[in-house]
């Protein structure tokens, strides 16, 4: 039962016939609930057709033809035909109506081909711009098509038209264009149905209270239900209501009309409004807040290279961003560090050996290098390390250290013994505490041009500049090489 509802599909691309007659059932169905919804002389002041029309010509692209629209259309006239005098008025006012679906089905339509990057299904700010525009259309050609049909004149019916138009497009189509069968996935649980409560309350609410500030009291119970539930609930009970306030206040149940000015119901009213209203930007920044933090978590997981577990790229360029606010200049050295013949342990042993020997080197230079100096993985097999030393010798002496505690570590394989070793190069500087990220990325420049050269002369070797005698150490015995 439930997969012959899930997978019902009123249109189909390839069944023109049952197309043409959804259609014109959809529009002369719409027709009569819009008529029967007729509050205010001629006209509604709730209009639903357009909206539904609209959002079922936008979601489904196909139905974006001429012959469709003019079944609509012809569907629409019938049903003035049989129920009103209105004559050729008829023709003008129906068009209107054709003005408001067509635009808003080819500007959604149209969005959806051309913004791939917008979240489908709907982007709520763009369609409450197409609305806006659909509706002045609409209101423009309804407003001409109904001048004198009840003696009114343009400028009246034009805003009747319009409002009416913009308010039930934007309640109806982010509706219309979400709309599906839900599926319980998880046990309903009583306090899932909070907010919905919340919202018939605070509806409640603005009968009770009137005003119009009242009208604004269900938006904090919508921003909750928006957070706790669903896009297409949140759109169906923001229709649901939308609709309810203006048929309650159509029908005087919620009195918006106010005799004098500032009387104190309205301020009473006003301020509650006012209140909600703020209400709601609180509630959208405590959202905000948890995703920031959310973001900061992921941020701080970016900060580390997850099979070496020291800095990654990134976190090293944001510990020397944080070491700036520290106000003492300090001599650095920057070592980068490459691991000789890697590919061949990839080769002979496999990528798993490779990832697992990335992970014991890295830990073996974080050990030599300390709490205090940085490690970072820069990419593939290559490592950096920032460290304060005295002087250019010191931060040379612990390369030295680092790369002879390599040369010497046994790593172990599936009973198998490894070794490997190490190129440095080198590069240092005395840096003030603001400038740390500038001399860093100078000297990392240097330490590539001396790892390059330590690769040249051989690998297994530390390389540095000496402004007298480059200062190259020659390592006196390789070990084994793997
Ligand atoms: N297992 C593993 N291998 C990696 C990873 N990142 C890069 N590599 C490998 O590291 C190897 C680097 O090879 P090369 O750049 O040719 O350098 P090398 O073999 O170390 O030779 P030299 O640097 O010239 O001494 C490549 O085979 C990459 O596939 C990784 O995360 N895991």
């Amino acid at each position: 039962m439930r997969s012959s509802l899930t997978s019902f599909k009123p249109f189909l691309p390839d069944n023109p016939l049952r197309n043409a007659v959804g259609i014109f059932v959809l529009t002369t169905l719409f027709y009569f609930i819009g008529a029967e919804l007729r509050l205010v002389e001629a006209l509604s002041l709730f209009w639903p057709l357009n909206g539904v029309m609209a959002g079922v010509f936008a979601r489904y692209a196909y139905l974006n033809r001429l012959h469709y629209y003019a079944v609509s259309y012809v569907a629409m006239l019938l049903y003035d035909a049989v129920t009103t005098n209105w004559g050729i008025a008829s023709v003008v006012i129906n068009l209107s109506n054709m003005m408001f679906i067509v635009t808003v089905a080819l500007l959604v339509t149209r969005d959806r081909r051309r913004g791939r990057e917008t979240p489908d299904p709907i982007n709520a700010l763009r369609l409450f711009n197409f609305c806006l525009i659909a509706a002045l259309l609409c209101a423009l050609v309804g407003a001409m098509g109904s001048v004198g049909i009840d003696s009114q004149t343009f400028w009246p019916l034009f805003a009747d038209w319009f409002s009416e138009q913009f308010s039930t497009g934007v309640l109806i189509l982010p509706c219309l264009l979400t709309v599906k069968i839900p599926e319980i996935k998880h046990p309903v649980r009583v306090d899932h149905f909070m907010p919905v409560l919340a919202l018939i309350v605070s509806v409640a609410a603005s009968v009770v209270i009137g005003g119009a500030g009242s009208l604004a009291f269900p938006l904090p119970a919508l921003i909750w239900c928006a957070v706790r539930y669903s896009l297409p609930a949140t759109c169906l009970l923001t229709f649901v209501t939308g609709g309810v306030e203006i048929i309650l206040v159509a029908n005087s149940i919620i009195n918006i009309a106010v005799a004098a000015p500032l009387s104190t119901p309205m301020m009473f009213s006003a301020r509650l409004g006012i209140a909600t209203m703020a209400i709601c930007p609180v509630m959208v920044s405590v959202s905000v807040a948890a995703i920031n933090s959310l973001i900061h978590q992921v941020s701080l997981r970016a900060d580390y290279d997850f099979l070496t577990r020291v800095y990654s790229r990134s976190g090293l360029y944001e510990a020397l961003k944080n070491e700036e606010s520290h106000r003492h200049p300090r001599f650095l050295t920057v070592m980068l560090l490459d691991i000789d013949y890697f590919k061949s342990i990839n080769d002979n042993y496999g990528h798993e050996c490779g990832d697992r020997v990335l992970a014991e080197f890295a830990g073996k230079v974080q050990q030599e290098v300390g709490e205090d100096g940085l490690v970072a993985r820069m990419g593939g097999e290559e490592f950096a390390v920032v460290v304060n030393s005295v002087d250019a010798r010191q931060g040379f002496e612990l390369a030295e250290r680092i790369r002879e505690a390599v040369a010497s570590h046994a790593f172990s394989w599936r009973q198998q013994t490894l070794f490997l070793t190490v190129s440095i190069g080198l590069g240092s500087a005395r840096a003030e505490s603001w400038q740390l990220t500038e001399v860093f990325n100078k000297l990392m420049a240097e330490a590539d041009e001396y790892l390059y050269r330590s690769k040249k002369a051989g690998r297994n070797r530390t390389s540095a500049r000496q402004p007298d005698d480059p200062l190259v150490a020659e390592v006196q015995k390789s070990p084994e090489q793997v």
